[in-house]
């Protein structure tokens, strides 16, 4: 009878529920719709990504210096995003907007330029019909958890719905989280080891679970500060004249560029000359030598003293990595060019090496031959291998057996890997602390039905052993007789 009996999970259409999440990232803004199926029971792991939109231009800490250029260039992706949410959601679709080290920088250099940047953004997104929940700069360590949160959301590792039609726990390991973003990068990973500095340890409680995470994250560390950080240390190192070699930049490509563009970040102070003409020009001229730029990239670290057991550089306490971990942003984005333009599989540290030196030892010519449609950002490509390279195995310390368990991606299913959807999980109700129990239920009427019937049974039950008791009686009372 339950097996024919039709059940029901929904009384109506389900319908979804929606929310939008700006990242707004250092060198770019992107947005992103997420639904849900609007009646389901909270936090069951049924968020999606619907959309996403990324404005055009740079991040809107790079239009400080243009008082409400910031905010109109998000206007193209909000209005997308009233068209691709239904009109009837409108109003109850949560938007947050989140900023990360591109204003974390501009916070350092003005605040008061970013109070101004983050308020004209606000006012822009407050005069959409959404539900407008404020426009925030995350600090690093929140950067770090969300993503976390977002990767083992999509790997269903906090909770996973099983074909009995039961949410449980997978009782899987989580995996950890690498970021490598324009102005920072990220690492969180769960460890049971000691986090020897409380500034990089996070507890989570999610689907009554604990996780206990080590996160850092270095601001200065992003793809584009780091490209930065190093012309200005060749620059330095090469006695601040008019024209320098740069060893990872291929040998025989020339660029000039104004000096000012180099010395306008906070992340080049310490190499900046006390006076200089911000609008002179400089010349870099390639010379695409793999050993020369792995010397001068490895400078811009700092790997000496370490106040805590073990550190993995610039003084910051790190446990040693542990388990699985899914590598985006950045790190996808140099780990795809390497192997596409070099053939090379890059699996193991060795490989990444190899695959490094090859790109540094190409001519410009050869790599636009094999990259044609990322010309603009051919000349870094080595200088960003190199830098991932020392980064994650000298800084992190990956070795021969943790690096092949890197998953490096962009998506995990259809929706794009970064802080966002972890970000709006936790903002709302989505991600709760506790463990979800979710149960089939009945229509009322075939409940009804089913108790009837039980009923009958039982009352028929009853009267067949009672009729039966009663025969056997009369039956016996007539063996007396005989
Ligand atoms: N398609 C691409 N190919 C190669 N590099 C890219 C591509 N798109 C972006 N990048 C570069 O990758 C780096 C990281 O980009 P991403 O969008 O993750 O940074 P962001 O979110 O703007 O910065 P942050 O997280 O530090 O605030 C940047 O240096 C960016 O210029
Ligand atoms: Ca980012």
């Amino acid at each position: 009878l339950l097996l024919t009996i039709p059940t029901e999970d929904v009384q109506e259409p389900p319908g979804f529920m929606y929310g939008i999440v700006l990242d707004a990232g250092s060198s770019h803004t992107a947005l992103y719709i997420y639904k849900w199926p609007a009646d389901k029971q909270n936090g069951t792991g049924v968020v999606t990504q619907h959309s996403e939109c990324h404005v055009k231009g740079g991040g809107i800490s790079s239009y400080a210096a243009k008082q409400g250029a910031a905010a109109q260039s998000l206007e193209t992706c909000l209005d997308q995003a009233v068209k691709d949410i239904p009109k009837e959601r409108h109003q109850l679709t949560p938007v947050y907007l989140g900023a990360t080290a591109g204003m974390r920088l501009l916070h350092i250099s003005s605040p008061e330029l970013a109070a101004q940047i983050l308020q004209e953004v606000g006012y822009k997104i407050q005069s959409y019909p959404f539900s407008y929940q404020g426009a925030a700069i995350l600090s690093g360590q929140e950067e770090g958890a969300y993503g976390w949160v977002t990767v083992n959301y999509l790997l269903e590792n906090f909770i996973k719905y099983g074909f009995v039609g039961r949410w449980f726990s997978p009782g899987r390991p989580t995996v950890g989280a690498l970021d490598l973003g324009g102005a920072s990068t990220q690492i969180t990973f769960a460890t049971q080891e000691e986090v020897e500095d409380g500034h990089d340890m996070m507890k989570l409680h999610l689907y009554g679970q604990k996780y206990s995470l080590y996160t850092h994250s270095f601001l200065c560390y992003g793809q584009d500060q780091v490209l930065k950080r190093l012309l200005a240390h060749i620059v330095k190192s090469q006695g601040y004249s008019e024209s320098v070699t740069h060893p990872c930049y291929p040998a025989g490509h020339n660029r000039t560029l104004k000096l000012n563009s180099i010395f306008n970040s906070p992340c080049t102070a310490e190499y900046k000359p006390s006076s200089y003409n911000s609008q002179a020009s400089l010349t870099v001229q390639g010379s695409g030598h793999y050993e020369h730029c792995l010397s001068n990239v490895s400078e811009i670290f700092s790997f000496d003293s370490c106040p805590f057991s073990q550190c993995s550089f610039d003084k910051v306490f790190q446990p040693n990595v542990t388990g699985s971990f899914m590598a985006f942003s950045a790190f996808f984005y140099v780990h795809s060019f390497l192997q596409h333009t070099t053939g090379i599989t890059v699996k193991t540290p060795s490989q990444l090496e190899e695959a490094a030196q090859t790109v540094c030892t190409m001519t410009f010519n050869q790599l636009l031959l094999l990259a044609p449609q990322q010309k603009s950002r051919l000349q870094d490509y080595c200088a960003s291998s190199v830098f991932v390279k020392i980064l994650m195995l000298r800084g992190y310390s990956f070795d021969e057996t943790s690096f092949p368990r890197i998953s490096f991606q962009k998506k995990a299913g259809d929706a794009s890997v970064g802080w966002a959807l972890g970000y709006m999980l936790s903002l709302s109700s989505l991600l709760p602390a506790e463990t979800v129990g979710l149960r089939k239920a009945l229509t009322p009427g075939a409940w009804g039905t089913l108790l009837f019937l039980f009923v009958l049974q039982l009352t028929a039950v009853l009267v067949f052993i009672l009729l039966r008791a009663c025969a056997g009686k009369k039956k016996g009372g007539s063996e007396s007789t005989i």
